[in-house]
């Protein structure tokens, strides 16, 4: 396993927030979290990516404790896509992705080929080449959580962490994101709100509530009537799907013709 977390802890304001997670990333797969809003998953992603430190337990980045690790040699395997990360409003969208090649540069090295290409492809592959030198504060939600996935793309990571990297994005663009990061077959751990795209996109699937690692498994094992009535308190039909995955359909109380 390249990164996990074992009995992880943290709290704030004199709360448990995330309560004894162990949990870890299959390699080369993706990892979906899923949870009610305020179950933990945010803070669980910052402890994966030291953003913050546990109050106890170990997060591990292949069985070494991230905490003892050169930040430098972190930031060179690991890129995390935050939900509402701010960028400087002086900046163009190529000098955003830039950032995500500093790890890979020596201190006051010249800008390489290399470096240049690694922009350029990323750019690409959210479909943002063509947008090279907008200024950011131009962009819609969209695209700016499109060139925060380009800049962690330009890092060149091993492991991917992103947090609800779908919210602002149109359907075709959520699909796009998740099947390019699907592609990419890096060790990925993402948080979804999105049921259906977790289980369309995800090969394990961790559910949170209340800060507690409830279930884990494939989506097929996870994802059932039962556990999304305890942890999210809505009623499903659950389907065969796309490529025998399950497709969740919620039960909502509309008449025919009544408008909900
Ligand atoms: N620094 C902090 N101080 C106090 N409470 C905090 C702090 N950080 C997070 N929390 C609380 O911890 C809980 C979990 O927050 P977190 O953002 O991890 O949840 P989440 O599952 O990502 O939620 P959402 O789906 O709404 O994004 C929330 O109740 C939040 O208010």
């Amino acid at each position: 396993m390249t990164l996990a977390t074992h009995d992880v802890r943290w709290g704030a304001g004199g709360r448990m927030i995330v309560d004894g997670i162990t949990l870890s990333a299959p390699p080369g797969r993706i990892l979906g979290l899923i949870g009610p809003n305020g179950s933990g998953k945010s803070s669980l992603l910052r402890l994966l990516c030291r953003l913050r430190g546990v109050a106890s337990g170990v997060v591990t980045l292949d069985g070494r404790d991230i905490a003892a690790l050169p930040r430098r040699e972190l930031a060179r395997r690991l890129a995390f896509v935050e939900q509402q990360a701010t960028t400087d409003v002086q900046l163009t969208v190529c000098d955003v992705v830039r950032l995500g090649r500093t790890p890979h540069r020596a201190a006051f090295a010249s800008w390489t080929e290399a470096d240049e290409h690694a922009v350029e492809a990323a750019l690409e592959r959210v479909g943002l080449a063509e947008r090279h030198d907008q200024p950011w504060h131009t962009l819609s939600g969209g695209e700016r959580q499109r060139v925060h996935i380009a800049r962690a793309l330009a890092q060149d990571p091993r492991e991917l962490i992103l947090d609800e990297p779908t919210n602002h994005l149109d359907i075709q663009h959520q699909l796009s994101i998740l099947g390019l990061i699907r592609r990419l077959g890096l060790t990925c751990i993402v948080a979804l709100h999105d049921l259906n795209l977790a289980s369309l996109f995800c090969d394990r699937i961790g559910v949170l509530h209340a800060g507690r690692l409830v279930a884990s498994g494939s989506p097929e094992n996870v994802l059932t009537p039962e556990l999304i009535r305890q942890v999210f308190g809505v009623e499903v039909h659950i389907r065969d799907g796309v490529g025998g995955r399950r497709h969740i359909e919620y039960v909502v109380d509309v008449e025919p013709g009544e408008r909900p």
